[in-house]
Order: structure tokens, then C-alpha cells, then sequence
């Protein structure tokens, strides 16, 4: 039996630009997915979400992991066993954490031979399936930990600040919002295109302060790249609130992140600030956890 872990996501700037090719800064967080897979008689896929065979409905980006692998590997049957930190559709990309664990499960299981650069460009190829349209951000940050400016796959510093992500509870479909997006972009181009190239320029503009760990102003252009994606038609009653109860708290900047609707903020604080964000955030009667950032992608677990 062969397990892979492969961490979730958030975004400090970018989510819903990075769609339309503008830049994006994402990061990977200390909450994982672990994927167990073995040998079996036939195909069985096991996780939170029930037990089912290969099915596009319960399970599409595990399902589609096994159809795409069989070109790599000889599989007949498999067992896949999913465990995750990370909380199903909310933001902190379960999607492509589960979909990079897989790969690299029946990569190593079945001696397939793919590289990471390889089992990126799989996740992304079926997050785009699945989702409709996606980008390749959270499988590639999925895949390499770190922090990573995308399109360009370039490597900036990893923060050392505390990241406070605070959990709505309301489910959110990437693939509903980002046709969201589509749809109102199609309405007003003139509106929205501006304000996608903005949060764009706003990754460039961000990129030296991450890298100078300067948190001040990453946290002012990260607060107003919230203000962006409520423009865009992303945020909610929900998620306003916790961002609020965040800053009011002290939080350096406070943002969706992901697809947004529902799911989760994220906060920036200091460490020493960061049990009174959560405190502000469970006061709100929503789920607070506190993590980090990884460099660690996706790996083999012993
Ligand atoms: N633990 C899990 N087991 C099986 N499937 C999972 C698991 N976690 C996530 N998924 C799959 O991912 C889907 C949710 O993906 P979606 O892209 O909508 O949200 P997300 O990835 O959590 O958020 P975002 O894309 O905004 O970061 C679920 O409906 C399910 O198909
Ligand atoms: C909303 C989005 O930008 C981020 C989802 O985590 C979609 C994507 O990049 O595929
Ligand atoms: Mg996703």
C-alpha cells in the first residue's frame, strides 16, 4: 500500500483573475490530503463524500485521476482511501489536493514514471474538466508547496506570519462561480476586464514585498483585492463578516480565498496576534483554524 499527502491553498491575491490569464500569488498551507491506494479486485474510492466505484457524480476528480493514470500504469483494480484536513468546497482547494494526491498514489503504486511537472499538468487538465474552466494555480501549488506567482511558476519567499483561515461553513462550488464570473464579465466587459487586470497588477506590485516579508503592504493590497473580489460578484454577507470580525481583531489583511460565495477567508497576523483573530472569528460562530505556510508539496508519506 503506497500513501501520498498533498496540501490545500490560499490565495493572497488573484483567484477568479488568474482564470483570464492575469497573475496570482497562492500559498500552500499545512492542511493536507492523504490518499491511500492498493491493489484490489476492482475500483473502489473511499472518502467523506461515500464509497463508490468510478463515478463522475460522487467522486469526478479521483474517477478521472484512475481513467487518465491507465495510460501510465496497469490498472485494473484499486483501492483508494482519502482522508483530508481540508474542508470539501471551501476555498482552501480540497479539489485539487485530492486530485494531486491521487496522481502521485497510482504514479508510485504503478511505477509510472511521472514527474512532478507532469503530475501538475494532470491535475490541471482534469481541474479544467471538472470544473469547467479552471487555472493551473491550486494543482501546481498543490503539487510544488511554497509560495508560487502563476502563470509564471515563479517561487517567492514563504511567509513565516501566521495564516488565520476562517471556515463560513456555507458550501462553494468553484465550478458555479467562476461561470459566474464568465457571465458578468460577458454582461460588462468594460467593467470587469479592468478589475481583473488590476488584481493582476496587483500581484506584480505585491510580488517584492512577499519576498522582502514585508507584511504591511502585502496586507494593504491584499485588503484591497477583497474589495475587487466583491466587485466581481464573489463575496457574501457570510464572508464580509468573518474578514470584519478579522481586521477589527488586528489581522494584517483579511480576504476571501478561492472561489469565494461561501467557504473561507483568510486572515495574515503575527503570531502573536493570531489566537485573538481566531478567538474574533469562533465569536462569529464560524470554524477558525490556524495554520501555516508549507514548502512542502505533494510526497510520499512513510
Ligand atoms: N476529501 C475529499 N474526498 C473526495 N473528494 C473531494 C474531497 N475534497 C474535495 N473533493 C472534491 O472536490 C470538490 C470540491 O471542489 P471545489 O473546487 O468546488 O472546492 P475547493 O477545491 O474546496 O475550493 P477552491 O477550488 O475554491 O479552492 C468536491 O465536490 C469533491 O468532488
Ligand atoms: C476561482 C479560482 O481562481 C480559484 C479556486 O481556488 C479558480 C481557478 O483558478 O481555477
Ligand atoms: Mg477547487
Amino acid at each position: 500500500m503506497i500513501t501520498c499527502s498533498a496540501p490545500g491553498k490560499v490565495y493572497l491575491f488573484g483567484e477568479h483573475a488568474v482564470v483570464y490569464g492575469q497573475s496570482a500569488i497562492c500559498c500552500a498551507i499545512d492542511l493536507r490530503t492523504r490518499v491511500q491506494a492498493e491493489e484490489h479486485d476492482s475500483i473502489v474510492i473511499e472518502s467523506v463524500l461515500g464509497t463508490t466505484g468510478l463515478d463522475q457524480e460522487v467522486h469526478p476528480y479521483v474517477s478521472r485521476v484512475i481513467e487518465k493514470m491507465k495510460a501510465f500504469g496497469n490498472i485494473r483494480g484499486v483501492r483508494i482511501h482519502i482522508d483530508s484536513e481540508l474542508p470539501v468546497g471551501s476555498g482552501l482547494g480540497s479539489s485539487a489536493a485530492v486530485t494531486v494526491a491521487s496522481i502521485q498514489a497510482l504514479n508510485q503504486l504503478y511505477s509510472c514514471g511521472l514527474q512532478l511537472e507532469e503530475v501538475a499538468s494532470m491535475g490541471h487538465i482534469i481541474e479544467r474538466e471538472v470544473q469547467g474552466n479552471a487555472s493551473p494555480t491550486d494543482t501546481y501549488v498543490s503539487t510544488m508547496g511554497g509560495v508560487v506567482m502563476i502563470p509564471e511558476r515563479r517561487r517567492l519567499n514563504g511567509l513565516e506570519c501566521s495564516i488565520i483561515v476562517g471556515n463560513t461553513g456555507k458550501f462553494s462550488s468553484t465550478r458555479e462561480l467562476v461561470a459566474n464570473v464568465a457571465k458578468l464579465r460577458q454582461e460588462f466587459p468594460d467593467i470587469i476586464d479592468p478589475i481583473l487586470n488590476n488584481i493582476g497588477r496587483m500581484s506584480h506590485l505585491a510580488e517584492e514585498h512577499v519576498n522582502r516579508y514585508d507584511y504591511e503592504t502585502m496586507g494593504k493590497l491584499m485588503n484591497v483585492n477583497q474589495g475587487l473580489l466583491d466587485a466581481i460578484g464573489v463575496g457574501g454577507a457570510e464572508l464580509s463578516e468573518l474578514v470584519y470580525a478579522a481586521r477589527d481583531a488586528g489581522a494584517i489583511s483579511a480576504k476571501i480565498t478561492g472561489a469565494g460565495g461561501g467557504g473561507c477567508m483568510v486572515a495574515l497576523a503575527s503570531k502573536q496576534d493570531a489566537g485573538k483573530i481566531a478567538s474574533a472569528i469562533r465569536n462569529k460562530g464560524a470554524e477558525a483554524i490556524l495554520t501555516s505556510n508549507t514548502q512542502e508539496g505533494v510526497r510520499l508519506e512513510p
